[in-house]
């Protein structure tokens, strides 16, 4: 891997301690950084290199999983950060910062590769990118990434809107617009499942899947987030990002090479297939929630109303559940069904495939019929394949029974999210980043969803915390015939 400098802005905040020095931690135990490893840390308080130093081993005590290293190879990897304090809206300064970098390069006699992560607010992307720009950090004679956090943009205009800011930086393949989930060791197993078992392959289409259910719920509520959840809702937080990179990944067809671009390709072909709603079609498409009082783990808990920041006549949904439809030849009449939400039963990501079930009624005589066939991947917290069958049990006078064939390895060892991505854009590979085609197809979709919400002319149904979500998103499947699994 070529040497190169991460240039860190937003390097004092709480996404680069919890999630982004341990990345780099596990991948330095994991000999998986470059030899000469140059972090420069920004933000806007006046630290010393030494500050820096002790925060990122600070940030190691508490969130690595991984045991700390002995003294001389901890001190090896701290040498390796220096701060400088830069406000992103100072012009001037980036000139500064493109001196200390040079002057880094020179001392590790290492080329002008350079990796700027975006770990800020996103109303400082576009700022932050022209000033790049203006400054001549970006004219490197080496190669230059940008890492970029969501949100990426509040709705279809806004994101375009940023995404043209960005192109006069950044070339769309030096643009790595990081979506967690798909940094998630069981998202990126969707790939290997379809392709590399040729019985899966064969049935993964509509002649025998009945229908895909892909779920992200979770226990906890708005938390410390109002100002920003109350804005984003389910729909931007969750649903539009991260549930359909799930639906790509699952839904894509098998490319002719195992390449970031052929990958990327695939999912743009499912994200141009995806029928689009009108408004009016949100309202039987679409279910909207938010969350009441109730109880999490025998715990009660407040509505969404009454939680800190949030105004008692807020709308903003906290669940979102929807029946969509891939028009292509592989996925007609196959609905997708995707839903999450905050303070639900339980913390669960998982994708359901239903297959068909023509046998459903072949055991009839004896008053029974046969369960549907399910691929059950489970995503988080858990990471799981299972098969369910039906079987016969011969302890019990040879009834039929489900039973349920798990395939998963043990993945507990498995890196986080953030350490298989950093590491994929350390060496440009762009596979497991979102394209900026499949950012825009899914702002499309979702944006007569936003306009719908907005003009209220969606009921907004109330569910207790710690149930699996409103009533109306069990009817949703209903009306086709189908429940959640
Ligand atoms: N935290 C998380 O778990 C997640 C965060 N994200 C995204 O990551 C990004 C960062 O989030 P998070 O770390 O939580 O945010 P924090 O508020 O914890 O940190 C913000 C950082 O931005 C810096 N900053 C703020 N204003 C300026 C400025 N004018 N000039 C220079 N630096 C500035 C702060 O440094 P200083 O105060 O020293 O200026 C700080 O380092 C956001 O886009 C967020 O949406 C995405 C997923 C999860
Ligand atoms: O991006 C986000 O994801 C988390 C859920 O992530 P997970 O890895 O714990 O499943 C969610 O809580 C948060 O609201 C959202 O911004």
């Amino acid at each position: 891997m070529n040497s190169m400098t991460f240039v860190l802005f937003g390097a004092t905040g709480d996404l680069a301690k919890r999630k982004i020095y341990p990345a780099l931690y596990n991948l330095y135990l994991d000999d998986k950084l470059p030899d000469s490893f140059s972090v420069i840390g920004l933000g806007r308080r006046e630290w010393t290199n030494d500050i820096f130093q002790s925060s990122v081993e600070q940030s190691l005590e508490s969130f690595s999983r991984r045991p700390l290293a002995d003294s001389a190879k901890m001190e090896k990897f701290l040498r390796a950060f220096h701060y400088h304090a830069l406000d992103v809206g100072d012009t001037e300064g980036y000139k500064q910062l493109l001196e200390v970098i040079q002057q880094r390069e020179a001392e590790l006699n290492i080329p002008e590769n350079r990796l700027f992560y975006l770990s800020v607010a996103p109303e400082f992307f576009d700022i932050i990118s022209s000033n790049i720009y203006a400054s001549g950090l970006g004219s490197t004679k080496g190669w230059k990434r940008l890492i970029i956090e969501k949100p990426f943009g509040h709705d279809l205009q806004t994101a375009r809107e940023l995404n043209a800011n960005l192109s006069r930086a950044f070339e769309e393949d030096e643009i790595y617009r990081i979506d967690h989930y798909l940094g998630k060791p069981m998202v990126q197993n969707l790939e290997a499942l379809g392709f590399a078992n040729p019985i899966l392959q064969a049935l993964w289409n509509n002649e025998y899947i009945a229908n895909v259910q892909i779920t992200a719920s979770e226990t906890v509520g708005v938390e410390t987030r109002a100002g920003y959840y109350d804005q984003a809702g389910a729909i931007r937080d969750m649903f539009q990002n991260h549930m359909m990179q799930m639906l790509m990944m699952t839904a894509m067809q098998l490319p002719k090479r195992i390449s970031a671009t052929d990958i990327r390709n695939e999912k743009r072909k499912v994200m141009d297939a995806l029928r689009l709603l009108t408004k009016e079609d949100v309202i039987t498409e679409v279910v909207r929630g938010q969350y009441t009082f109730g109880e999490i783990g025998a715990k009660p808990v407040v509505g969404y109303k009454d939680e800190p920041g949030i105004e008692a006549s807020s709308t903003n949904d906290t669940f979102i559940a929807a029946r969509l439809w891939i028009d292509d030849e592989f996925w007609k009449d196959v609905p997708f069904y995707i839903r999450t939400g905050k303070r639900m039963h339980e913390k669960s990501t998982k994708i359901v495939i239903e297959f068909k079930n023509p046998l459903k009624d072949l055991y009839a005589h004896e008053d029974k019929e046969t369960a549907p066939n399910l691929l059950v991947i489970e995503v988080n917290p858990d990471s799981r394949v299972s098969l369910q069958l039906n079987s016969k049990n011969p302890l019990n006078d040879g009834k039929l029974e489900t039973i349920t064939i798990d395939f998963s390895a043990n993945l507990d060892e498995v890196p986080e999210a953030y350490e298989l991505l950093i590491f994929d854009a350390l060496r440009g590979d762009a596979t497991f980043f979102a394209h900026w085609h499949e950012v825009e197809l899914s702002w499309k979709w979702v944006q007569p969803v936003l306009e719908a919400f907005a003009e209220n002319i969606v009921p907004l149904h109330p569910y207790n915390a710690g149930s699996m979500g409103p009533e109306a998103s069990r009817e949703l499947l209903e009306q086709d015939g189908f429940k959640w699994w």
